[in-house]
């Protein structure tokens, strides 16, 4: 399965969402036969059927497509992974940086699969607390770590273009596993994340 890429699209789903996103248009007062609208509709029907791939991709596949035995248990930081996803009460996007942490416990996973997994579950319709919670609990299960955690600090569309309109809100949201409860490991973590040094 491509991950970063979608290369083949559901005709059926094309082609529905192409007449809804042409209606759409007119309802909205723009004329969908004008030349520079004419592909929109169909590149609408594609950008959003790759902005919503995470439905057909799986947390667990990817985590275990590269889990390797290692008996370490020092904490494992993968910061500043960038994310974009869609605001589920809008479809407005929101994007941001998700941070993520474990303590090995026997197994270890491949770095990039961490930011494969914050793609899964970042390419749907979500709520940014939900992402959180779904990516730490994939890592769980896949894992087993003595401790796992995720933060994600995110801008919401829909609080800038539109209703309260406060362009410089970031939101951050966390979920904490195992270790990550208990205080001394939480806050190393939380320094490591806001450390500026790479
Ligand atoms: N908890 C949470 N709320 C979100 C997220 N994304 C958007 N929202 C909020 O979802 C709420 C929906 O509220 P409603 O009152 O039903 O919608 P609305 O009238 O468009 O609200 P306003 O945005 O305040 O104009 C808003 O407060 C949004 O800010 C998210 O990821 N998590
Ligand atoms: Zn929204």
């Amino acid at each position: 399965m491509a991950y970063n890429k979608k290369e083949e699209y559901d005709e059926a789903v094309t082609q529905g969402l192409m007449k809804n996103y042409r209606e759409s248009i007119a309802l909205l007062g723009e004329d969908p036969d004008r030349e520079g609208l004419l592909k929109t509709p169909e590149r609408m029907a594609k950008a959003m059927q790759f902005i919503t791939q995470g439905y057909q991709q799986d947390a667990q596949a990817i985590l275990n497509s590269a889990k390797f035995h290692e008996d370490v248990s020092e904490m494992v930081v993968v910061k500043d992974i960038e994310l974009y996803s869609m605001c589920e009460h809008h479809m407005l996007p929101f994007y941001g940086k998700a941070h993520i942490a474990y303590i090995p416990n026997g197994w270890i996973t491949g770095l990039s699969k961490m930011a494969r997994v914050v793609d899964v579950y970042s390419r749907r319709l979500q709520v940014q607390e939900r992402l959180t919670t779904q990516i730490l609990d994939a890592i769980v299960e896949s894992l087993q770590p003595l401790g796992a955690a995720v933060v994600i600090e995110a801008s919401h569309l829909c609080m800038m273009m539109r209703g309260v309109s406060k362009q410089n809100s970031v939101t951050t949201t966390s979920a904490f596993f195992g270790e990550f409860e208990k205080y001394p490991t939480r806050n190393e973590f939380l320094k490591l994340i806001s450390s500026k040094l790479h």
